[in-house]
């Protein structure tokens, strides 16, 4: 078999070079990379990577821009790194504000070389993978959730390691399943979930961590919560009803939840979700004793949830038609998670709990509709 005989070869070769991605120090590491997918494809690889040093910043790109996070990050990392330094994408048209904010590009992550392109002609240091099809849409759709979350995955990880990329993707709570302990679900442990989207993201993450001990690739991975924002839309998931109770709560004073009362799961403010994230991003590679850690930040039912909202809004309404599907997948992912790991290797500190969190989100939505009243 020729592609194994010339990555064979190549490995070799690598492992005989001083600063080969084996078990070499994290600078070495950010200079000498490459990917199976370039050795296999030109006799003459070089092992071409941009070091931060030739910069004074990362230059960004975030796939899959356009969902419930990805503007939020490209704002916080705007703010960091300098508007031009991060570059938002997805396979969707962007709504004028966004488009207005900062680079905006086309890219569909199942098209190897127009990425490659991307990486290249904008000399991009960071990728931020955010691109999948969440729990919910993923089982409604397992096709699709396998090539977007599998075959896109691969493609970023072959683009990542050849092109010598810090990586960041994210995985979830959905990454465990009915076997895994579930309260509290630690960093390691049984990991046998039971949904499309699931197994992407495990795959995810062993994938990450076998091209970083392989290739040297600076892999860097979250688990999150579900997370809850005002001013994004979720994409389809399972945590879903725990956005749209603000909304609803708000503008018709009823609610109806999808999942039962008492159903109990991890979940984030927004903005603690994207500080971790460029924490991570930022931690020195020694800090890092993992490449896939936890985070979390409260924990609660819908129950719970709709009190808190009833301590503000005491006329809201609440009532329950449980989605079979959502249900399901609900009842077989962590309960709390165990984040001391994060907490302890790189300081992560959350600070939102489930307070706050309501605050902020009837403050934000509440002022919201009454400047869409006005207008
Ligand atoms: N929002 C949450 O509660 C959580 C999110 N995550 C992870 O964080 C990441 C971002 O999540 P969200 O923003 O909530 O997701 P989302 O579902 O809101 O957005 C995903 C984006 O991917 C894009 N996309 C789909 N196919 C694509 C393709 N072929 N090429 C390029 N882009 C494509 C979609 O157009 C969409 O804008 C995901 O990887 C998700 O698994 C993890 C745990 C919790
Ligand atoms: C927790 C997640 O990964 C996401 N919000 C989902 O519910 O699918």
């Amino acid at each position: 078999m020729p592609v194994v005989r010339a990555l064979t070869k190549v490995a070799k070769k690598a492992l005989l070079t001083p600063g080969c991605g084996c078990q070499v120090s994290a600078v070495a590491v950010r200079h000498v990379s490459f990917s199976p997918r370039q050795v296999t494809n030109a006799s003459d690889a070089s092992f071409h990577s941009v070091s931060f040093s030739e910069t004074d910043h990362p230059k960004v790109l975030i796939t899959g821009g356009l969902g419930q996070l990805g503007a939020g990050l490209a704002k916080l990392l705007r703010k960091r790194f300098g508007k031009n330094n991060v570059i938002l994408s997805d396979i969707r048209k962007p709504p004028t504000h966004v488009f207005h904010s900062g680079p905006f590009i086309y890219s569909d992550i199942l098209d190897y070389k127009n990425l490659r392109e991307i990486v290249v002609n904008n000399r991009i240091t960071w990728l931020v993978h955010y691109s999948a099809l969440l729990s919910a849409v993923g089982e409604a759709n397992v096709a699709l959730a396998r090539a977007v979350n599998i075959t896109g995955l691969h493609n970023i990880l072959d683009i990542a390691a050849e092109h010598g990329l810090r990586l960041f993707v994210p995985s979830t709570i959905g990454a465990f399943g009915p076997t895994s302990p579930r309260n509290p679900t630690p960093d390691l442990c049984v990991q046998r979930p039971r949904t499309i989207y699931g197994v992407s993201k495990v795959h995810a993450e062993l994938m990450g961590e076998y091209y970083h001990h392989r290739y040297g690739l600076d892999f860097r991975c979250l688990r999150y919560p579900g997370i809850i924002s005002a001013d994004s839309q979720p994409g389809g998931g399972t945590t879903d009803y725990a956005v749209q109770i603000f909304h609803d709560a708000v503008k018709t004073g009823k609610f109806e939840c999808n999942l039962k009362p008492d159903t109990r799961l991890p979940m984030m403010y927004i903005d603690d979700c994207l500080r971790a994230t460029l924490e991570v991003m930022e931690a020195p590679a020694e800090t890092l004793s993992m490449r896939t850690y936890n985070i979390n930040a409260m924990s609660f039912t819908p129950d719970e949830l709709a009190q808190e909202v009833q301590k503000q809004l005491p006329d809201l309404q609440i009532t329950y038609k449980i989605d079979p599907v959502r249900q399901a997948i609900a009842d077989s992912w962590p309960m709390n998670f165990d984040d001391s790991n994060a907490r302890n290797d790189w300081r992560w500190k959350h600070d939102y709990d489930l307070p706050e969190l309501v605050q902020t989100m009837l403050n934000f939505i509440g002022s919201e509709s009454q400047v869409a009243q006005v207008s």
